[in-house]
């Protein structure tokens, strides 16, 4: 039965902390921690319950610590270079005799009777007679018992993190197994009626279940145990079951999705009547809706659905858990000052986490806002961190000081591209990290946003594909129009195909715009601004086509994959995009006309990138590769079309 209730309350990050560290702290989550024995030798990275002791002493035998002779200290006394000492060569098995000696390696054990070795460089041998010109001191170059480690000493402290010479250092002193904190235990269940295991089981509404495996993956990375339950669909009793049996042999239980207010979502209901809700709703974006109890004495949450939401959740409330329960240090997260490429807007009231793309442009560190939808994984494969929008605030201004949360203290150095995107970008960066060691980034605004944010020095780079009306010409009356200033070039990357997209077939029986106005074609148009847009418009008033008489020209979608994607689901007749999209979703290309697609490049004249990039781009392989996507004519790139040294 749904109650209706969507939330209790949407507490603040750090009440919602608090209420759930504390609470775990009272059922002494992290003082009861079960711990187990493992071999030293698989103990890397493990955390010592206890202190160590050791079980023998290291070295447990007096051994030379040099290649030479071992002799009797006292035998040596008075020897210089006026008065040579001469001592008896032994062998091995003969007993020692004062006066004697006998030839020693490094870490063999010393004979009987002898407290010293000289180095073999210092003796002179000859006749089985050592001579010696210098007196030694009992003890010299001699490794005697215990003096790395003491039998019964301290090894290791409790709780400590086991790194390679600790392994040494146990086997050493004797131990063959360690006593360490168990990897805590996690069992991660998803949920959801519309989730299959395998790409191959999908149909349209069918999810591919991912986030399992994402947070098993973070749990290992915490160093936890991350057990995947089996997907259990939307039934309240098969999702309360499932996280009964789990309780049972995990330290912790994470169920994914159905934490929101839908109809089927669940979670908090179960794990109320399960225990003890603590926290239903977190003034956070993305990730709302989680859910956090305590379950049996464990902590049982439930992360939103989408993947985002999960994984940055499953940061905020898992990730420090299961650190503290091993004993494992809370790291430092690393921080970065930057300045914020871009207006970005937030509510009030939520926290908001945004993904960015890092980059030093002229001096300064910019973070430009990747896509922020809580389903768009790959703004978090994209970004170099995140930025947190406080819940006071209604947004930041471009230009905004701001700190940025790096994922890795290690930031490549990086080309930041700011504009719109074409696949060559990803291949450019293919080739500039292994030719140049730059990590090309890039955050997707539309040719004018690249414009503008080359203009305030926040990009090294923008891909641009603007079409002027007046001329028809491309990029270059824009860049001139709107960079009076600056450091920056125009090169050409690629002139890309324009056409119209239809079914397999082309049932309609489309050959080029004039079909446009045809009765019962219906169109699929881009975005006024957008560079297909622009070229659309263009066409039209050259071929004396009035937009009006097109059905359709009024129904706007962003991108070039949803125009396929319309004509694909039957929803419009035709529509105009780049070949490589219909290529993508199997439609057939009516090819109309090409553009051009270039990319502004913004460097100081010191930093040699602009010339590798021009380089990159003239290239053979690089060429190749691009013009295999499809619908791509590199001839031209790597020209540069205009520039300005202003
Ligand atoms: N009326 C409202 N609707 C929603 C609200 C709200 O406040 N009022 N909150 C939204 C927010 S914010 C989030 S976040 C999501 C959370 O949703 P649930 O946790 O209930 O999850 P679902 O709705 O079941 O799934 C969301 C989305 O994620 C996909 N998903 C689920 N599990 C997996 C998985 N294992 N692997 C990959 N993807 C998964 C699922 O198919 C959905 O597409 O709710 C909003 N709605
Ligand atoms: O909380 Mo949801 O994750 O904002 O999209």
């Amino acid at each position: 039965m749904h109650t209706g209730r969507a939330y209790l309350e949407c507490l603040p990050r750090e009440k919602a902390w608090e209420l759930w560290h504390g609470k775990l702290e009272a059922a002494a989550y992290f003082a009861d921690v079960p711990v187990e024995l493992v071999p030293v030798v698989q103990s890397l990275g493990r955390v010592t319950a206890t202190c160590i002791y050791a079980g023998q002493s290291v070295p447990h035998y007096n051994g030379a610590a040099m290649d030479g002779i071992a002799i009797r200290a006292q035998d040596t006394f008075g020897a210089s270079e006026t008065k040579p000492v001469h001592l008896t060569l032994l062998r091995n098995h003969e007993p020692f005799i004062p006066g004697g000696c006998y030839i020693v390696d490094t870490g063999d054990l010393l004979p009987a009777e002898t407290n010293a070795v000289i180095m073999i460089e210092d003796v002179h041998i000859e006749d089985a007679l050592a001579e010696i010109i210098a007196a030694a001191t009992p003890w010299q170059h001699v490794r005697i018992i215990g003096e790395d480690i003491v039998v019964n000493e301290m090894v290791l402290p409790e709780h400590h993190v086991i790194r390679p010479p600790d392994v040494a250092a146990l086997l050493a002193a004797g131990l063959e197994t360690v006593e360490v904190i168990s990897r805590p235990i996690v069992t991660v269940i998803p949920t959801g009626t519309e989730l299959v295991p395998r790409a191959q089981d999908l149909k349209p509404g069918a999810i591919l279940d991912v986030n399992s495996h994402m947070l098993c993956a973070a749990v290992t990375e915490w160093g936890g145990q991350g057990e995947r339950h089996e997907i259990v669909p939307d039934d309240y009793e098969q999702i309360k079951q499932a996280v009964i049996t789990s309780l049972k042999t995990s330290d912790m239980v994470i169920t994914n999705a159905g934490t929101s207010a839908g109809t089927e979502d669940y979670t908090a209901r179960i794990l109320a009547e399960l225990g003890e809700l603590l926290v239903h709703g977190v003034a956070i974006k993305p990730g709302k809706p989680v859910v956090l109890a305590i379950c049996n004495g464990k902590p049982v949450i439930g992360l939103p659905g989408y993947p985002v939401s999960a994984m940055l959740t499953a940061e905020l409330f898992v990730r420090d858990i299961l650190r503290e329960r091993q004993k494992l240090p809370l790291p430092e997260v690393p921080v970065m000052q930057a300045v914020l490429a871009r207006q970005l807007y937030s509510y009030v009231g939520v926290e908001e986490y945004v993904r960015v793309s890092i980059g030093k442009i002229q001096g300064k560190t910019v973070a430009a806002p990747l896509s922020r939808g809580a389903g768009i994984l790959s703004s978090l494969i994209k970004a170099q961190g995140v930025l947190a929008v406080g819940a006071a605030s209604p947004g930041l201004q471009a230009g905004a000081a701001v700190e940025v949360r790096l994922f890795d203290p290690q930031q490549p150095e990086t080309v930041l591209a700011v504009g719109s995107h074409d696949l060559a970008l990803d291949i450019l960066g293919v080739f500039l990290k292994r030719q140049a060691g730059k990590l090309l980034t890039a955050a997707n605004v539309g040719s004018m946003g690249g414009i503008m944010a080359i203009k305030n020095n926040e990009a090294h780079l923008a891909g641009v594909h603007m079409l002027d009306e007046k001329t028809g010409e491309y990029n270059i009356p824009f860049v001139n129009k709107y960079l009076p200033k600056g450091n920056w070039q125009l090169v050409r990357l690629a002139k890309r195909e324009q056409g119209l997209m239809v079914l397999p077939g082309n049932p309609e029986n489309i050959k080029g715009l004039a079909d446009l106005v045809r009765k019962n074609i219906t169109y699929v148009n881009r975005q006024r601004g957008s560079g297909t847009r622009m070229l659309l418009d263009y066409l039209l008033k050259k071929q004396g086509i009035s937009a009006g008489d097109m059905d359709g020209y009024e129904k706007e979608v962003s991108t070039h994959m949803a125009v396929a994607a319309t004509i694909k689901a039957g929803a419009a007749d035709t529509g105009m995009g780049i070949r490589a999209a219909a290529q993508a979703l199997g439609l057939e290309f009516i090819p109309i006309s090409h553009e051009c697609y270039d990319v502004i490049l913004n460097f100081p004249p010191e930093d040699n990138a602009a010339e590798a990039i021009i380089g990159i781009l003239q290239s053979a392989e690089f060429r190749q590769e691009v013009e295999r996507l499809g619908g791509y004519d590199l001839t031209e790139a790597g020209t540069v079309m205009a520039v300005n040294t202003m």
